[in-house]
């Protein structure tokens, strides 16, 4: 059975959290060598949350992967500054990039001069993202290699939250909110479109108090934001203990299957 494919959603589940850890690990480790084989790097969203230390306990341990070839953006983060315990950076730095040979250059976080003001932090997310993603005529949107997800109790993915208007958001790279559900209520985020032209797209989500929303999220088709996740050409996929995936019982999907 390959480690991902196209097309359907692929649900991974794994006994615990420290077996989740070790799919992830497994699964980056390859698309970061398959990455670096093709374009000489690996570019790579990260989620804050829960997803930081979920990813790290194993890979911050891999050898065999080269952190020098990542370059690393953060899917959404609070516009708070970068030693702030809310700080998406700040939980990856923690957990990740403290661990690995990871350069700092390469490591894109939000202004912290800039904090103050979510739409020109926002605007410049964008500038450093052109950096790194030339885009061609035919593809506006920057395409990374993967991106990592997490998912709130609400179904909200990144800063994209139910029923806020940045969910319409199709022509911006990055947005910026200010009236986020979850403090702290300033917040600049990944759009969908940024979102569905990567080639991978991994969720992450453990726990029993993912139940319920997993449950809605993969077996009630509707358009929460974690539902809005659809790459257009790039696989989709899941990675859940089995505390969180109680309650799925999708026909829809793929199946759940075991790394
Ligand atoms: O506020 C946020 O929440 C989501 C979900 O977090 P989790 O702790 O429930 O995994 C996270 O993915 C996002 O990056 C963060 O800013």
């Amino acid at each position: 059975m390959p480690l991902h494919t196209a097309g359907p959603t692929q649900i991974y589940t794994f006994p615990d959290t420290a077996a989740l850890s070790q799919g992830l690990d497994k699964y980056v480790a390859k698309l970061s060598a398959e990455a670096i084989h093709r374009h000489g790097k690996f570019t790579v969203a990260l989620s804050g949350g829960s997803l930081p230390k979920q990813l790290s306990a194993v890979l911050k341990h891999n050898n065999s992967v080269d952190f020098t070839k990542w370059i690393v953006y953060f899917a959404d983060e609070r516009c708070v500054p970068l030693d702030h315990e809310d700080s998406n950076y700040l939980l990856s730095k923690h957990e990740l990039f403290d661990h690995v040979p990871i350069l700092a250059e390469n490591v894109h976080t939000i202004d912290p001069d800039l904090v103050n003001d979510p739409e020109e932090a926002a605007e410049d997310y964008i500038s450093q993202l052109a950096k790194t993603f030339a885009t061609k005529d035919t593809v506006r949107f920057p395409v990374f290699d993967l991106i990592l997800l997490g998912v709130g109790p609400d179904g909200h993915t990144c800063s994209l939250f139910p029923n806020h208007e940045l969910l319409k958001e199709n022509t911006e790279w990055v947005a910026s909110i200010t009236d986020s559900p979850k403090p702290p209520s300033c917040r600049i985020t990944l759009t969908f479109p940024v979102l569905n032209h990567a080639h991978h797209v991994a969720f992450v989500a453990a726990g029993a108090g993912k139940q319920d929303m997993l449950h809605q999220l993969l077996d009630i088709p509707g358009h929460l934001p974690a539902q809005m996740v659809k790459p257009t050409t790039g696989t989709l996929s899941w990675f859940v203990d089995d505390a969180a995936a109680q309650k799925v019982t999708s026909t829809t999907v793929k199946g759940l299957e075991r790394l």
